[in-house]
């Protein structure tokens, strides 16, 4: 019964209820806000929603056909074909890999179409924002409802935070662990394919439209294209090391993912483009250089760490990771605990949020808004590192404290 069971996010109704109806809220807000330039209030936020929320059928046709677009492409290239984590089934699940294939054929297609022929008006995607949002919105639960139903066939695997029995809780925290259509696993494609590519393709509409209305793109606006395609480029590149991460391994396909992947990831990590778009800004040269020094720091810790790791998992005796210092535990596992994993047990956090810190900053200090970003991204990261260090106690016991005694930080060395 629901009793026995474990609720993340404050329990079955808190959270949950919060996140499904207060995050589109805020996604809205964003979208206000970083046209306005300035925090909106509810009654502005509502009166601009309601001339404009509507999905048309422009909007559902752009949205189903970037979908379908990007499901196609995915099936169609080849790709490498790797194995996932060990389920606990004991069985291993297979995944083919193109996502960098796939941005590497449809970004620069539509970069080129857009700024270089009148073919294509990509300005669109800003001038029907709330619209498209809205569609987004929409297609997030229809999706996730679809997912909840079909995780009640008989011999599916169940994500083990999501078989409460709670309704609303398993709809929004995932039911079933690896959805599939044939091979063709809805949680990774949604993951990193329409909503990442997605992501960097909508900052190109946002530079689009600066270059119609101001007819030029500034620096801070390529900066944050840049900056934000290099992420997603990473991602991409780096996709298997995806199938080793909690949202492939552990958790449900449900509510939280389908809207973090597909509307929360394209249409909030867009912000900065999105509020440039209104609101342009110059930046002297030794301010761009400190914004980049920034983003370069913040790579370097990410990649750096993540890389590390991989490397180790995959190898502990190859000849880049060999030399690291680490900790045996009983499950048989080693934990490294030198080098970037004995700075702080979760440095690629700390560079990744850097990374996000220079991207806020590539738009001044004239508004606060598009620092929304760092504060909710500061939140994820405390929040995803607390349920990781549980999964951590839970897989290593005794050994896990006595890691976190070696390393005693979490994000900061002698600070947090
Ligand atoms: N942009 C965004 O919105 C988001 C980005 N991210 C990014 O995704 C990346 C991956 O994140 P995530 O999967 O959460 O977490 P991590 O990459 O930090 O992986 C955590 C796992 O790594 C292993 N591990 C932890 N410490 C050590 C150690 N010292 N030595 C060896 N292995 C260790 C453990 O698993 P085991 O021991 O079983 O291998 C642990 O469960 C991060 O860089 C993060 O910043 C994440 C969420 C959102
Ligand atoms: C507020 C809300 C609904 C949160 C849901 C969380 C999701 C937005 C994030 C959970 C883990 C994510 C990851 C990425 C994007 C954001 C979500 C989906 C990621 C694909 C971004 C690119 C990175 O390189 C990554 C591949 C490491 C990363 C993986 C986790």
């Amino acid at each position: 019964m629901a009793k026995e069971h474990e609720f993340e996010f404050f329990g079955p109704w808190l959270g949950p209820l919060g996140i499904v109806f207060g995050l589109p809220f805020v996604c809205y807000a964003a979208a206000v806000g970083s046209a306005l330039g300035r925090l909106p209030d509810v009654p502005t936020i509502m009166g601009a929603v309601a001339k404009g929320w509507r999905p048309t059928l422009g909007t559902v046709a752009a949205l189903a056909g970037w979908m379908a677009v990007t499901a196609c492409l995915h099936v169609a290239l080849p790709g490498q074909i790797c194995e996932g984590a060990v389920l606990a089934s004991g069985k291993r699940l297979t995944y083919k890999l193109n996502g960098f294939r796939l941005l590497m054929l449809v970004y620069p297609t539509i970069f080129y179409l857009a700024f270089f022929t009148p073919y294509l008006d990509l300005a669109w995607v800003h001038d029907h924002w709330l619209s498209i949002l809205s569609t987004s919105i929409l297609l997030s639960f229809a999706l996730s409802l679809a997912l909840y139903i079909a995780s009640r066939r008989e011999g599916t695997l169940l994500a083990t935070g999501g078989q409460t029995g709670h309704l609303f809780y398993d709809f929004f925290i995932g039911a079933e662990l690896n959805p599939r259509i044939g091979s063709f696993d809805l949680k990774e494609f949604c993951e990193l394919y329409p909503g990442l590519i997605g992501w960097a393709i909508i900052n190109l509409a946002m530079a689009h439209k600066q270059l119609q209305v101001l007819g030029r793109v500034t620096n801070s606006m390529v900066l944050v294209n840049a900056f934000q395609l290099l992420y997603v480029v990473d991602g991409l590149w780096f996709e298997r090391s995806i199938l080793t991460t909690m949202d492939i391994t552990t958790d449900g396909f449900g509510f939280m993912l389908v809207f973090g992947d597909l509307t929360w990831v394209p249409f909030i990590y867009s912000l900065q483009a999105r509020y440039l778009a209104s609101n342009p800004q110059d930046l002297s040269l030794t301010y761009s250089a400190l914004v980049m020094a920034l983003n370069v720091l913040g790579y370097a810790a990410f990649r750096g760490a993540n890389s590390q790791k991989d490397q180790f998992r995959r190898d502990p005796q190859g000849p880049s990771v060999r030399h690291l210092k680490t900790l045996k535990t009983e499950s048989g596992r080693q934990l490294i605990v030198s080098s970037w994993w004995g700075t702080a047990r979760h440095i690629n956090y700390t560079g990744d949020w850097l990374m996000g810190l220079a991207w806020c900053m590539a738009c001044g200090f004239s508004s606060i808004v598009p620092y929304f970003y760092a504060v909710y991204f500061a939140t994820l990261l405390v929040h995803r590192d607390i349920r990781d260090g549980q999964n951590c106690q839970l897989k290593y016991g005794s050994d896990w404290k006595k890691y976190c005694s070696i390393v005693p930080y979490r994000f900061i060395p002698y600070v947090y």
